[in-house]
């Protein structure tokens, strides 16, 4: 048997790892990222910054920024014939199934799979940033018998990302709140997608069957792929009263409320959903839907005052997708893409200083049986 330690069911608390990548400081209120605060920086940086913070260490400055910019561009492009693959699958096929494939499928492309050295595996980091979010868009538009849409090297990371979602050039604002919502997604520590990330990386297996995994594991409405099931409730809803009837019907269902609730924030707002609440705020003002907002805030009120519980990022980050007219079954995939950057430095890392993750278990079962 072995030495018997606490066991706290879903790792409650439990601490897997070292990490000096990010920390979540709930007292403090602050998201530490590399020393930084997260909030500050999506405040005043763009998700290139933190792409270079993260990957490299520190942040960029006037020289360095386009150069990781071209870096980048010149990694968009898929393999020839890529995305016949998702010709081949049934159109029902969820984005982030697509997704998943997709990825999976980029690993035979790669040219060395057992490289493990840090910078190498920082520059495969760089080939993901530049094309998951081409597979993201272009696998939904084939899997909706779209046409593709070319990257468009003249715009910038985040813009050029949501053009290929939605087919139109966005404004200079609305790529704006976009890039702000990729970087409030782009790394939180130790949610269960890293965890996952983790934990395949510890067997000495290949970044893209870690990402493969960590995809599988956003996809769970307990984590990522909350952000589309609150946009669904808030469509269900309808109007504020609505909402508050639909609200007050899963709590009396004893049902789960997506965008409510954190495993680490429990008893506070989640300060990224505090920003993105904020970026609701004037985007529906400039669209004329202010419904929305007040119809999301009834909500957030009615849930603190009945179960004491806090909004999450997805609760937010769903109604600024929706007014950016992203399709709801993107908005998960797009959470992974802007992760994709915290998945990979803690790949990285995990290979820099591995230790297989192989824990016990608090037997329950029966002992003293024959066959
Ligand atoms: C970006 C992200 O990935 S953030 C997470 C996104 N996920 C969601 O929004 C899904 C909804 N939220 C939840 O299910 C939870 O809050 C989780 C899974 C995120 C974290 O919860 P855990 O730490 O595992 O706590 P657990 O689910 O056990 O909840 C504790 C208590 O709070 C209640 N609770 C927690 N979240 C919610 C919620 N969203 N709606 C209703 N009740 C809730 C539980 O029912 C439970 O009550 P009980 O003690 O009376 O049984
Ligand atoms: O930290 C978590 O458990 C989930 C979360 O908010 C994230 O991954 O952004």
């Amino acid at each position: 048997m072995p030495e018997q330690t606490t066991y706290k069911k879903g790792l409650d608390g439990v601490i897997a790892t070292e990490t000096k990548l990010s920390y979540l400081d709930v007292d403090a209120e602050e998201i530490v990222l590399l020393g930084y605060d997260l909030i500050e920086l999506a405040e005043s940086k763009q998700y290139l910054d933190l792409v270079q913070l993260l990957l490299r260490g520190q942040l960029p400055d006037e020289d360095t920024r386009p150069i990781l910019e071209k870096e980048l561009k010149k990694e968009y492009e898929l393999p020839e014939d890529f995305f016949s693959l998702f010709h081949k699958l049934p159109k029902k096929t969820h984005p982030m199934d697509a997704l998943r494939t997709g990825i999976s499928a980029l690993a035979g492309y790669e040219k060395d799979l057992d490289e493990r050295r840090e910078d190498e595996i920082r520059q495969t980091a760089i080939r993901l940033l530049a094309k998951i979010p081409n597979i993201v868009a272009n696998s939904y538009r084939t899997l909706h018998d779209e046409a593709v849409i070319e990257p468009d090297q003249t715009l910038s990371y985040s813009a050029n990302f949501l053009y290929m979602i939605t087919g139109k050039e966005p404004t200079a604002a609305e790529a704006a709140y976009f890039d702000q919502s990729l970087m409030v997604y782009s790394e939180h520590e130790m949610p269960n997608s890293t965890f996952t990330a983790r934990v395949i990386a510890s067997t000495n297996a290949d970044i893209y069957g870690a990402l493969t995994g960590a995809v599988a594991s956003l996809k769970g409405n307990l984590h990522g792929g909350a952000n589309e099931a609150v946009m669904h409730m808030l469509l269900e809803g309808g109007t504020t009263d609505g909402f508050r009837h639909l609200l007050y019907e899963k709590l009396t269902n004893k049902e789960k409320v997506m965008g409510f609730g954190h495993r680490v924030y429990m008893k506070k707002m989640d300060p990224r959903a505090a920003l993105m609440k904020e970026a609701l705020r004037e985007l529906s003002a400039e669209r004329q839907r202010e419904d929305l907002f007040e119809m999301c805030e009834a909500g957030e009120q009615l849930m603190k005052e009945e179960k004491g519980l806090y909004p999450n990022l997805d609760y937010y980050a769903a109604p600024v997708y929706y007014l950016l007219g992203i399709p709801i079954d993107l908005y998960t995939p797009i959470f992974f893409a802007a992760r994709t950057l915290g998945l990979c430095a803690h790949v990285s890392e995990q290979y820099a200083n591995n230790k297989l993750f192989r824990p016990r278990v608090l037997y329950t079962g029966p002992r003293g049986l024959h066959p």
